[in-house]
């Protein structure tokens, strides 16, 4: 057969040889063969006028009148999303066919519907819907959206310790930075180095240097506030943002943390293993940058490495601030 499918239609329906009701019942035969919802309803009274065998399946047979009653759960009037107004232009005449896509409130599945307006028999323009369920796809969406968002969250966490890493760091600090320069509040950046960190994987092994690394991030987070923002810039290299925080205060928090690894060593057969650390402390100035507080901060920190380590240095005048200076 050669016929275009709507030649097909207009054949059937000018063809003699069979009754009018053999020509209803082929063309109800299709629309109740398709495994999608057809419904007819009308553009202003939202009278149901007819409904296919998908829709009665799922919906149930028709025991009220109106669409909206009968498509949706609870609904008594005219929905809000109805798009009845959009399938007509200003001269009354149909616009074509409106995909929108939409959650059904009686069986919650999603459906992608296709609305028209078309003649109905008694000439009057009446709505068409053919609405596919799409609930597979909708869900392989939101498994799309969720894997893609749990990478970004992984590709910003450090897997040993689960603090957050450089990418973050570069990614969020920055705009701290400028709020605190704005609303003129302390901003602090503490550098954070193991001392000695080499040799003790050397002699302890691996396995309890990444220990070491763990413990340090719990004590750092016992210890820090809420809004502190804790990074593991890798190796055994982390940085501490404090906001609203002089470098004094961070000093404070520092005692904290150091009294904190004094009182947790690392525990390796009958071996205590003590983890000290050393720190490097820069706040920030109205004409700072990240790259500025970053430099001034590893001078700090490398100022006290070179001078022993196990120790914390502010940059404003890199002099010691010993344990006792903060208690
Ligand atoms: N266990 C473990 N070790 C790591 C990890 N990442 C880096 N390291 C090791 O960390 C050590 C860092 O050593 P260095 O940078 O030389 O510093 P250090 O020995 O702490 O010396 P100072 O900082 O000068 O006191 C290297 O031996 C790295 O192999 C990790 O994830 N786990």
């Amino acid at each position: 057969m050669d016929h275009y499918p709507s030649q097909l239609f207009m054949d059937i329906a000018r063809c003699d040889e069979y009754s009018s009701e053999a020509k209803i019942e082929y063309l109800t035969t299709l629309l109740n063969s398709l495994d999608v919802l057809i419904y007819v309803s009308d553009l202003e009274t939202y009278e149901l006028l007819f409904v296919n065998d998908y829709g009665q399946k799922t919906w149930g047979k028709p025991q009220v009148k109106q669409c909206f009653e009968y498509l949706q759960a609870g609904q008594h009037q005219p929905c809000s999303f109805c798009t009845n107004k959009l399938l007509l232009d200003a001269e009354g005449k149909p616009k074509g066919v409106h995909v929108w896509e939409f959650q059904n409130t009686v069986n919650q599945r999603w459906y992608q519907c296709r609305d028209q307006a078309i003649h109905w028999i008694d000439g009057r323009y009446v709505r068409l819907e053919i609405a596919v369920d799409i609930t597979v796809n909708k869900e392989l969406e939101q498994k799309l959206r969720d894997a893609k968002q749990k990478a970004e969250t992984l590709a910003r966490i450090d897997p040993l310790t689960n603090a957050y890493n450089r990418r973050a760091f570069f990614e969020n600090v920055p705009r701290a930075l400028e709020g605190a320069l704005r609303k003129v509040t302390p901003f602090c950046l503490v550098m954070v180095d193991i001392d000695h960190f080499k040799q003790l994987n050397d002699v302890y092994g691996h396995n309890r240097g990444d220990e070491a690394l763990t413990s340090l991030i719990e004590i750092m987070k016992i210890n820090a506030r809420a809004s502190d923002l804790l990074y593991r810039f890798g190796g055994d290299e982390f940085v501490m943002v404090l906001l609203d925080c002089t470098d004094e205060q961070a000093a404070e928090l520092i005692h904290r943390i150091r009294v904190g690894l004094t009182a947790s060593p690392i525990r390796s057969g009958s071996t205590n293993i003590l983890l000290t650390c050393s720190f490097g402390v820069s706040q920030a100035r109205p004409d700072s940058t990240i790259e500025s507080l970053m430099h001034e901060a590893d001078e700090a920190l490398y100022a006290g490495k070179s001078e022993g380590r196990d120790r914390v240095k502010l940059y404003r005048n890199l002099k010691n601030v010993r344990l006792e200076d903060t208690l």
